[in-house]
């Protein structure tokens, strides 16, 4: 899998370079390239912004440079296989089924945005060439797409077979088909008393079927109490 960051700050995506997504760009699983959008500049200022047609305040991103940008990077082609991920707060909501979908990708380019978003013919653009995906990272206001491209890469990332080290504790994971779309339950370890609070007993009984029947009752209280919305049959 190719990964492409589009972004004025490029600096902002080092930090792929450590801990799993580290190891598995080490392993050549994953082949991550950020790219300074100013570099598809031309000006004296490499100018990225320009005032918003219609008035407005803030100042929006020039279409051109990412134009130039996607020629070098994409070609003028049209290939559906490439996914262009644009991080916005008018997106649909990232979730966990987008992270699975896109963990097959071949080739994903993340344009990060910044100002007040990005001149939208580049969209229409890229939507005629690619498969973009326009998607928030949640309800609440960023100042542009990097950190919403840092969450998305690693909820993607950690689904490519070969980049967790125990692929199956993905099953237990809360919004996992395998966990029924619950929240998951509290986990424990040693030692078995902390600060006057002890592992519940049940965890220390070695019986793995009461154990299994208390982490499902714990997963659907914790989900009926924080995200019934979540509960399909109630
Ligand atoms: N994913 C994600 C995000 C983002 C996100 C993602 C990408 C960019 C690029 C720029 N910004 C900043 C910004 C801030 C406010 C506004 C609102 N509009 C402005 C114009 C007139 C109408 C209102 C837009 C753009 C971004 C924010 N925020 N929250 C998420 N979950």
């Amino acid at each position: 899998m190719r990964l492409d960051y589009l972004t004025i700050f490029p600096e902002f995506f080092d930090v792929l370079g450590i801990s799993l997504l580290g190891k598995a760009v080490d392993n050549g699983i994953v082949d991550i390239h950020a790219h300074d959008l100013r570099t598809w500049t031309h000006d004296r200022h490499r100018t990225v912004d320009d005032t918003p047609c219609g008035g407005g305040a803030g100042m929006v991103m020039k279409p051109d440079p990412w134009g130039e940008a996607f020629d070098d990077l994409l070609g003028a082609d049209p290939d559906p296989s490439v996914h262009v991920v644009i991080p916005t707060p008018s997106g649909t909501p990232f979730r966990q089924d987008d992270a699975a979908q896109l963990s097959h990708a071949d080739r994903i380019v993340f344009c990060c945005g910044r100002y007040e978003g990005i001149d939208h013919r580049v969209i229409d653009y890229a939507s005629e060439h690619w498969s973009v995906h326009e998607l928030s990272l949640g309800d609440y206001v960023l100042n542009g797409g990097e950190v919403a491209a840092l969450a998305m890469t690693e909820a993607i990332v950690r689904l490519v077979p070969g980049v967790l080290g125990n692929p199956e504790s993905l099953s237990e994971e809360s919004y996992s088909q395998d966990q029924e779309g619950l929240l998951e339950y509290p986990v424990y370890t040693r030692p078995a008393s902390w600060r006057g609070w002890d592992v519940p007993e049940v965890l220390m009984s070695g019986h793995h079927g009461h154990i299994a029947q208390w982490r499902r009752e714990q997963s659907r209280e914790l989900t009926r109490r924080r995200r019934p919305d979540l509960l399909t049959d109630e």
